[in-house]
């Protein structure tokens, strides 16, 4: 009998049983840095000369894996072969589709530590935020597992006299999965499992920043048994193979996550039909934010600056979750801006694998160069209240800065700067705060901090955003709690974690049959 859904509990770091089960970890897997990795196609292993080569970021002279790379021909064998695997996957009963997924999760329960460790060392997360990540993955086979089994039960349709009607959802056919490195495991793991639990087979192009641990998952994937060809591993640029798969005419769906610029461009590409094309594309992409907190009044102030430090400079800010606007209300302003300056002082930048540390590297080179510019351009926008400093002689480490005094279309208040940069605008009233908020392309993430009711209700109707939060973080939706997808250009509002999500990726069938 299956257990309802529930979230994967987190790492407890305090205890100490737990400290050296991490550290035991990090050591095994520094043991294998450097190896090589195939990729994988119809199950088989390929190792191709050019390869992928992904660096520890707080160290960047450490080579975490070497990761072959696919060029053209390599992508249209894999597409080819996820048609074919595709035929029978189709066949397979949705229940025994979701058993490979909680067999996958009972592994990543297993190897939660080790995992959590490949994300310490290829993506720069720090110990809480890497095993956060290894739990939602966990989260995402569960769940999407038990919605398959959900879906094929008997839809419910208004009873008709003389008829017997019933409806059913079927796969679509081929994807393509393009996941980003900013949550290399767990966005990887769902933005794959769902498609390929509700009977469609995919081709999966990693990020060229995470290849290794992208690795991990398919290891996962084939331990639990998973047919070959129903996941086809396909690491490369997405210049070169991204575009290539994303107009092949054997694809049915395109299931990304990453940048505004990059979605608008495959939203794009797949409108067109390559010739023997048969159908439209669907496109699910879920891109950037520019995410605002508003801090009332009348809230906790030290509450609510302790929720914005999180959701600010978790992952140093390198979520498209992250508070990257802080909007506050009235007299609020002057205690605010004391009691950030302080507290932002206190967190500790330094490598991700030492433990304590709050605020880890930045993902690469060019990162740095774009965080540290927007830095630049802070400077003229507004005040520099605390940080401002980078130093990529050994890792790539950024300070966590806040500039306050900051104009609503200032560009460090409208251009996501993916990086543990704060702006803080200040409101006359809440009013004003919601209209701020509500003045940039994106609506991904908001967070309010107040006690007053009939601002949080006004908020409620008026806040354009996809995750709307109430005196907490605007970082760290729960699968199955908080569904996950934005507004406007963050995106096509798929609802991560949700119940709609495996309808995406299929069609739905109504039969009719006259007594
Ligand atoms: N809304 C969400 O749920 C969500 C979640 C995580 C990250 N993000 C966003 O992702 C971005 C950070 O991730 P990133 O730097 O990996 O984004 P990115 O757009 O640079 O890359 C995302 C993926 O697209 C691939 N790609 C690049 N060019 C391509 C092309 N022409 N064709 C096909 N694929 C191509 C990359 O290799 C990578 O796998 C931020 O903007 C962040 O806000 C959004
Ligand atoms: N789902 C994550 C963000 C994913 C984007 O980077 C959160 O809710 O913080």
């Amino acid at each position: 009998m299956l257990k309802p859904f529930s979230n994967e509990p987190l790492t407890d770091f305090t205890r100490e049983e737990n400290r050296s089960k991490m550290k035991e970890a990090l050591q095994k897997v520094r043991n294998s840095l450097g190896r090589e990795y195939p990729l994988i196609i119809g199950g088989e292993q390929i190792y191709t000369e050019e390869k992928i080569i992904s660096y520890n970021p707080s160290r960047h002279s450490e080579v975490v894996g070497k990761v072959s790379r696919a060029d053209r021909a390599l992508a249209q064998r894999a597409v080819e072969t996820a048609a074919e695997t595709f035929l029978s996957w189709r066949q397979v009963p949705p229940e025994a589709r979701a058993r490979y997924l909680f067999k996958a999760a009972a592994i990543m329960r297993k190897r939660k530590h080790e995992l959590s460790a490949w994300m310490v060392l290829e993506a720069g997360k720090n110990w809480v935020e890497a095993d956060a990540d290894t739990a939602e993955a966990i989260d995402f086979l569960e769940f999407y597992g038990r919605e398959m089994i959900r879906l094929a039960q008997p839809q419910p349709v208004t009873p008709y006299p003389g008829e017997e009607n019933t409806l059913e959802y079927l796969p679509l056919g081929v994807g393509v999965i393009i996941p980003p490195w900013n949550f290399p495991l767990a966005i990887l793991t769902g933005t794959t499992v769902g498609p390929v639990v509700a009977g469609n087979t995919v081709v999966l192009k990693p990020a060229s920043n995470t290849p290794v641990i992208a690795y991990k998952f398919m290891e996962i994937m084939q331990e639990a048994g998973l047919p070959p060809g129903v996941i086809n591993f396909l690491p490369g640029s997405g210049s070169e193979i991204g575009d290539f798969l994303v107009g092949h005419p054997l694809i049915h769906f395109i299931n990304f996550t990453g940048s505004k610029d990059v979605g608008l461009h495959i939203n794009s590409l797949a409108a067109q039909i390559a010739p023997g094309q048969k159908w439209i594309k669907r496109v699910a992409a879920e891109m950037g934010g520019k995410d605002a907190i508003i801090i009332d009044e009348d809230c906790d102030l030290d509450d609510a600056v302790a929720g914005v430090i999180t959701s600010a400079y978790g992952f140093s800010g390198q979520k498209c979750s992250a508070c990257s606007r802080l909007i506050v209300v009235g007299d609020a302003y002057r205690p605010v801006l004391d009691k950030l300056a302080e507290k932002v002082a206190q967190l500790k930048t330094g490598p991700a694998e030492d433990y304590g540390t709050d605020v880890g590297p930045v993902i690469d080179e060019a990162s740095f160069n774009k965080i540290m510019s927007y830095i630049r351009i802070g400077r003229e926008e507004g005040h520099l209240l605390t940080g401002g400093q980078g130093d990529s002689s050994v890792g790539y480490f950024i300070q966590p800065t806040v500039f306050a005094g900051v104009a609503p279309h200032a560009r460090i208040a409208q251009e996501e700067i993916f990086g543990p940069v704060l702006a803080v605008i200040q409101a006359r009233t809440f009013d004003e705060a919601i209209a701020i908020a509500n003045d940039t392309e994106y609506g991904l993430t908001g967070g309010v901090y107040s006690r007053n009711r009939a601002h949080l209700e006004k908020a409620r109707r008026e806040f354009h955003v996809g995750n709307l939060y109430f005196n907490r973080k605007c970082t760290g939706a729960l699968v199955g709690v908080q569904p996950f997808g934005g507004f406007k250009m963050s995106g096509t509002n798929s609802k991560a974690g949700g119940r709609d999500y495996l309808k995406l990726f299929m069609q739905a069938k109504s039969i009719s049959e006259r007594f």
